[in-house]
């Protein structure tokens, strides 16, 4: 089981508290381990420098991790870029273990993420897919004399999650294109710093001095996005005070954290305005890059599969008829458009890795994985694995099928959205929008690769980040459907 793996990877020491950074030596680590998984066995104990890093790559392996002792192995190493302007004090995705980080989940699903609080703001996503359609149709018809017009899918996608996270945490429907613009820049540059490599994550003895001034630009960049959440917070505190309470009341995410934060201590947490703007930056940070690329991906590998772009396509007519977008209720209805998002997030697991850290020394698999150790699961490696998946290389979307498979953290085989106590907090309102935001772009629009693409495979190449995404920017013609 142990294995010493510095030969295969860059020469160390690596104290490997952030996986990201050894990463960005390793262009694309999901790859490479799965590789030496191939040759080591599905739980590996990788050795860099002074750390141990303790990797699964099989369902069985993962199982143990995120479900059987997932109690004692779900602590986080943030790197310390995270701790710029203070963020990983509240932070939702580096908090440890305990009752400030169920009291944030619980509260991101009351009032976001449950099944009636999901019904409430359907007229949300459905207005976010219109916006969604407008913008592509507004690109479509601005070719002068038939010549074609490109879009980037990642970017359109981006905007309509801003504007439809923006309007259920805020019920705001004023956010400027500059400001959506801030926010997509900002994200971008937060989640860079935090992958970029720094010697304080390999020396934590200077890391206070912050030698490389990662983590002041990631201060920097959080600060521009808690500007942005101080100004929803101070408009709705002064509407409050007003309106004595009551008439301000939107009964959103906003509304909820302000009535926890007037309400004082909760069990030893409180709510207050660092823990509101870092949870609310959290959750776009959570959604933008995810849902884009996610859906990059999908679009990338149905314009090379004209057969199942055209079935998903002979699909949607009959189901949607002359509808221009799908909806909500339409989605059980769409068994071919659930195995095109289902396949894409097998071959195209934009989270490829996650990680963890060992709060107490356990027997996996029965060998022992000691208190402090790092822990990946590789679900990109269990994604890929050929003796759970027929050709996982190929996009093949008949597979879902064939057999029911679910992502809701029950089957190791399929976990896009992780699984135990740090399951992707947004999977139901990610489930929904994926599927409501290809159906409806696929039902509405010709698509179609650039001159320069058609001849040639698309460029494919990842890149490795907090998400993993194409390397190539991928523009797309798009043409209104006669
Ligand atoms: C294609 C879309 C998405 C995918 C594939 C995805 C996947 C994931 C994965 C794999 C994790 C990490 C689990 C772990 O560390 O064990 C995660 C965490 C998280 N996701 Fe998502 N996600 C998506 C969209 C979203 C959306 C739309 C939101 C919110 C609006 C969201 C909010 C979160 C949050 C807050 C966490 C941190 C949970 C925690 O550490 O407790 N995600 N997601």
């Amino acid at each position: 089981l142990i294995t010493d793996a510095r030969r295969h990877l860059p020469p160390g020491p690596w104290p490997l508290p952030i996986i990201g950074n050894i990463l960005n030596m390793n262009k694309l680590p999901h790859r490479a381990l799965a590789g030496l998984a191939d040759r080591h066995g599905a739980l590996m104990t990788v050795r860099l420098g002074t750390s141990l890093f303790v990797v699964a790559s099989s369902p069985a392996a993962a199982r143990e991790i995120l479900q059987t002792h997932n109690a004692s192995l779900s602590g986080r190493s943030p790197a310390d870029a995270w701790s710029g302007g203070g963020h990983s004090a509240n932070s939702v995705f580096v908090l440890q273990p305990g009752r400030k980080r169920r009291v944030l989940r619980r509260l991101g699903t009351a009032h976001m993420f449950s099944r009636s609080r999901l019904q409430e703001t359907l007229a949300l996503r459905r207005d976010a897919v219109a916006g969604l359609l407008r913008d592509v149709s507004v690109a479509a018809s601005s070719g002068s004399g038939g010549t074609p017009v490109t879009v980037s899918v990642r970017r359109v996608v981006f905007t309509a999650m801003v504007r439809l996270l923006w309007r259920a945490m805020f019920s705001d429907d004023e956010l400027s294109e500059a400001a959506s613009r801030g926010l997509y820049d900002g994200v971008r540059e937060a989640v860079a710093l935090v992958m970029t490599p720094n010697v304080s994550d390999l020396f934590p003895a200077v890391a206070a001095a912050d030698i490389q001034g990662v983590r002041r630009r990631f201060a920097a960049q959080i600060a521009r996005a808690y500007k942005m959440m101080d100004g929803q917070i101070d408009r709705r505190t002064r509407a409050r005070h007003q309106s004595g309470g009551g008439d301000a009341s939107r009964n959103d995410l906003l509304d909820a954290m302000l009535d926890m934060s007037e309400q004082g201590d909760h069990g030893g947490v409180t709510i207050n305005r660092d823990v509101i703007r870092a949870f609310c930056t959290d959750l776009f940070t959570a959604a933008l890059d995810t849902t884009s690329n996610t859906m990059e991906w999908a679009l990338a590998e149905l314009l090379q599969n004209p057969q199942t772009r055209r079935k998903l396509q002979e699909e949607l007519g009959t189901v949607l008829g002359s509808k221009s977008q799908v909806e909500d209720s339409d989605i059980d209805k769409l068994p071919y458009l659930r195995a095109v998002i289902k396949e894409t997030l097998r071959l195209h697991s934009v989270v490829p890795l996650v990680s963890y850290r060992a709060e107490a020394t356990v027997q996996v698999q029965g060998y022992t994985i000691p208190e402090g150790s790092n822990v990946l699961v590789n679900v990109w490696a269990i994604h890929h694995n050929a003796n759970v998946w027929t050709e996982p290389h190929k996009f093949l979307p008949e597979r879902f099928l064939e057999k029911e498979v679910e992502f809701y953290g029950r089957n190791f085989d399929f976990i896009p959205f992780g699984s135990g106590r740090h399951i992707c907090l947004g999977l139901p309102l990610a489930n929904r929008m994926l599927h409501l935001m290809l159906g409806s772009l696929l039902h509405q629009f010709e698509w179609n690769l650039p001159e320069h693409e058609s001849g040639s495979a698309v460029d494919m190449t990842e890149k490795f980040g907090l998400v993993l995404s194409m390397a190539t920017p991928f523009q797309v013609i798009v043409k209104n459907k006669q």
